[in-house]
């Protein structure tokens, strides 16, 4: 019998659609799961679609591998994985390699690619995004782990990766946990992006009281241009369902908690261990935790708002409303592009820091199809990347620094209508924030470091002159340098 190219264990949604992708591509695939009625499923309704070997164990997934073999492990992260990991790696040879492919934290990564590395086994953290379609008709993938498990591993996934413009959105990102690092700020991209877009959405809504199928059509509209993405496209789609049991748009009966498995929350804990501000994804990690504080919104519920209806351009002035609109979309933009920099910024970061050397122009290749957060845009931070000099914040590349200028008039009638009306609007006002804190000649950090000094002797810097400086605060007030 054919050996099979590849196992893959865990067939809930990613696993059964990857594995139907590398069968529709012609590879042999073993197919496991821990209860079998998963893996019954698989082979019944796609089993046509290419060749599965369906196996009950792990003894028998891995029996069924061409060597050197390669399991793909599709579960949930954390003490799962680990269970799994200790299941196969007592089956399989040196040279063998296990593929995770879950949303795992990189550092646990780490531990395991180290652990097995001793046992002679390559463990690949492998960030996989694009959800159940992209999982079957062509993921976004991003492999850690050494070069070595790459060249055995890479032509394969390269081959079920999206493709865009021909080239695959698959690349090895670099050693250990550097793949499950950069799918984690993917990820962390993709919470600010939506809160963005939400943010919008809300804007348009309370604002301008337009319904859920008028901004669909602005959200159409604004997919044909710059802002052009999938998260854009399926705003769309999402806005325009009617809920069939109550007639209404969905997006009003859909109760208005979000809900998060960690992986913002994840890209925020290590921003703050690296010391990047990534402020965007930061606010859109709390707006979902302030949605899901059901007690602490009813508490506040009536707390006093601005009087009266928002200041907004009455129904008939249609040239006002259009330009409200088009304050809104600048504004989106623009609060893109920060939140974007500061993920790059936190991926060069921990790539210092942890001894990847992740390119962000590959990376940035890679986004540009399959993934949840793909988008034209990427192949303007691709190009701002493949610079002969690369600029050290995306903010300040050309064309973004331009888009920016151009945005700016907007974005902060945006932010103060928003505040004017009681619209709550932190991802806006938090990229404003960060992009006129990096403009500002002066922060009022001075004024920080003071206090810390008058009450800690903290010591400050002066910026005349070189030295570290305190003011006797509690006596005569001279500055002393110490
Ligand atoms: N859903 C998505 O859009 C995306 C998910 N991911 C990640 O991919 C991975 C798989 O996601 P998804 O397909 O949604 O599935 P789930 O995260 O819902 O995990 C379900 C799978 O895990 C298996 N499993 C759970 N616990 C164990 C265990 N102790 N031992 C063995 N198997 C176990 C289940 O087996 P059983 O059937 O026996 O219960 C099932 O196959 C996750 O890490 C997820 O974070 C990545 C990108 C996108
Ligand atoms: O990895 C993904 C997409 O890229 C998953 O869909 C992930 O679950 C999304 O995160 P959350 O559930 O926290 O919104």
């Amino acid at each position: 019998m054919t050996k099979a190219r590849i196992g893959v264990t865990g067939l809930a949604v990613m696993g059964a659609n990857l594995a139907r992708n590398l069968a529709r591509h012609g590879h042999t695939v073993a197919v496991h799961n821990r209860s079998r009625y998963r893996t019954d499923a698989l082979l019944k309704e796609y089993g046509h679609e290419g060749e599965f070997v369906a196996c009950d164990t792990p003894e028998e997934l891995v029996a069924a591998l061409e060597r050197p073999r390669r399991v793909l492990i599709m579960v949930k992260a954390g003490a799962p994985t680990d269970a799994v990991i200790e299941e196969f790696a007592p089956l399989l040879e040196p040279g063998d390699m296990l593929v995770d492919g879950g949303n795992a934290h990189f550092l646990d990564t780490r531990r395991r690619e180290a652990a097995l590395r001793e046992r002679g086994i390559h463990f690949v953290g492998t960030g996989v995004s694009g959800g159940e379609e992209g999982a079957l008709l062509g993921p976004s993938i991003m492999p850690g782990g050494s070069k070595e498990s790459y060249e055995a591993l890479g032509p394969l996934l390269e081959d079920i990766a999206a493709k865009v413009d021909g080239v695959s959105c698959c690349t090895h990102i670099g050693p250990d946990g550097a793949g499950h690092f950069v799918k984690m700020v993917h990820n962390g991209i993709e919470y600010a992006d939506m809160q963005l877009i939400a943010e919008a959405y809300d804007l348009l809504r309370q604002v301008l009281g337009m319904s859920p199928a008028e901004i669909a059509d602005v959200f159409e509209e604004w997919n044909r241009g710059e802002l052009s993405s999938y998260l854009i496209e399926i705003t769309a789609e999402v806005l325009r369902q009617v809920d069939a049991a109550t007639g209404r748009p969905l997006v009003d009966v859909i109760a208005d908690r979000a809900e998060q498995k960690g992986t913002g929350r994840w890209t925020v804990q290590n921003a703050l261990e690296l010391g990047v501000p990534v402020s965007g994804i930061a606010e859109a990690v709390f707006a979902r935790s302030v949605s899901g504080h059901t007690e602490l919104r009813r508490a506040a519920r009536d707390l006093p708002g601005p009087e009266g209806a928002p200041q907004a351009p009455p129904a008939g002035d249609r040239e006002g409303r259009a330009e409200f609109v088009e304050d809104v979309r600048r504004a989106l933009y623009a609060s893109k592009i920060i939140a974007y920099a500061q993920g790059f910024d936190q991926i060069r970061a921990g790539s210092a820091e942890y001894g990847w050397d992740v390119d962000p122009g590959a990376l940035a290749t890679i986004w540009r199809g399959g993934c949840i957060i793909r988008a034209v845009f990427l192949d303007r931070i691709r190009e701002a990347y493949e610079q002969e000099s690369p600029p050290v914040t995306l903010l300040t590349a050309p064309l973004f620094a331009e888009a920016l200028g151009l945005a700016q008039e907007s974005w902060r009638r945006v932010v103060a209508t928003a505040a004017g009306a009681g619209v709550p609007a932190p991802g806006f006002s938090t990229a404003l924030a960060y992009y006129d804190s990096l403009r500002a000649g002066r922060l009022p950090a001075a004024l920080v470091q003071g206090l810390r000094d008058f009450f800690g002797a903290h010591t400050y810097q002066r910026s005349d002159r070189e030295g570290t400086f305190h003011t006797l605060w509690s006596g005569d007030r001279t500055e002393i340098e110490v």
